[in-house]
């Protein structure tokens, strides 16, 4: 089933077009890492498929409808978002952070109950934080906050997840250890992901498929073994680079 896709969706800024004609189809189960160099668009990107910001052309579906045509609290249930840093204006309990991914399920009327507050302790446990709920938010570390905004998604639990560089913050294990856990919620569940990354290694590990912006306004996609090659990827950087083999995986190296 798909997910999320565009149809000839083309993205601007200023006199800039970051991606031109994009056809994309993101269906359950499929783990995308969105690539490439700083200020190529990648937030501008996942900006404009979350509905944050309006395409220059063509159009972003959820489903089998138009972004546009569905309910704000629709969206919410059907699709995550977790930007590149959050900056948070209040203090308040990590608890009552993560469980604001209750919200869109909850009806107008509806504070959250004891099922919700058993996921969202359920969600910190799987990013390591178990016993962090009654911090206040805003004493965290960046690397705890990032795992906090995972929680919130895993809280919210839809469908669709678009995250914007989610494994910066976090130290080598934490990285692998969120890297696993995204690719078990799309592997053993059929969650549909959209991240941009710009470890290519971790990213090799993760992706199923790959999306590419070389910075010429093209998007290369496809299965992530056909779009990320050396040339392609060398191409796109700038650099040369080549991929190793070792302890079963493939390592990207700049030469
Ligand atoms: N409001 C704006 N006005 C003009 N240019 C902008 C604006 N916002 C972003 N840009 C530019 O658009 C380009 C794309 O930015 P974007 O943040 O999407 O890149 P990115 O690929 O996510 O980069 P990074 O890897 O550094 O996070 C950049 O060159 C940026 O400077």
């Amino acid at each position: 089933m798909t997910l999320l896709s565009t149809r000839g969706l083309t993205v601007r800024i200023g006199t800039r077009v970051l991606v031109a004609a994009l056809d994309l189809a993101v269906r359950r189960g499929e783990v995308w890492c969105l690539l490439g160099p700083n200020g190529v668009g990648k937030t501008t990107l996942l900006h404009t498929l979350a509905g944050a910001r309006a395409p220059e052309a063509g159009s972003v579906w959820l489903g089998d409808q138009p972004l546009s045509a569905r309910p704000l609290a629709e969206q919410a249930c059907w699709r995550g978002f977790v930007p590149q840093s959050v900056h948070d204006a209040f203090p308040a309990p990590v608890l009552d952070v993560v469980l604001q991914g209750r919200h869109p399920h909850l009806s107008r009327w509806h504070w959250e109950g004891e099922a919700d507050r058993t996921l969202a302790l359920a969600a910190l446990a799987r990013v390591g934080l178990a016993g962090f709920e009654s911090r206040d938010v805003t004493t965290l570390s960046g690397g705890e906050r990032q795992r906090v905004a995972l929680a919130t998604l895993l809280t919210q639990d839809p469908p669709l997840a678009l995250l914007d560089e989610p494994l910066a913050h976090l130290d080598l294990a934490q990285q692998l250890r969120v890297a696993e856990l995204l690719a078990c919620e799309a592997r053993e569940r059929g969650r549909g992901l959209l991240l941009s990354i710009h470890d290519l290694s971790l990213a090799q590990r993760l992706a199923t498929h790959a999306l590419l912006l070389p910075g010429d306004g093209r998007a290369i996609a496809g299965p992530a073994a056909e779009v990320m090659t050396e040339a392609a990827l060398s191409a796109a950087f700038g650099h040369p680079l080549s991929a190793v083999h070792a302890h079963g995986h493939r390592w990207w190296l700049p030469a």
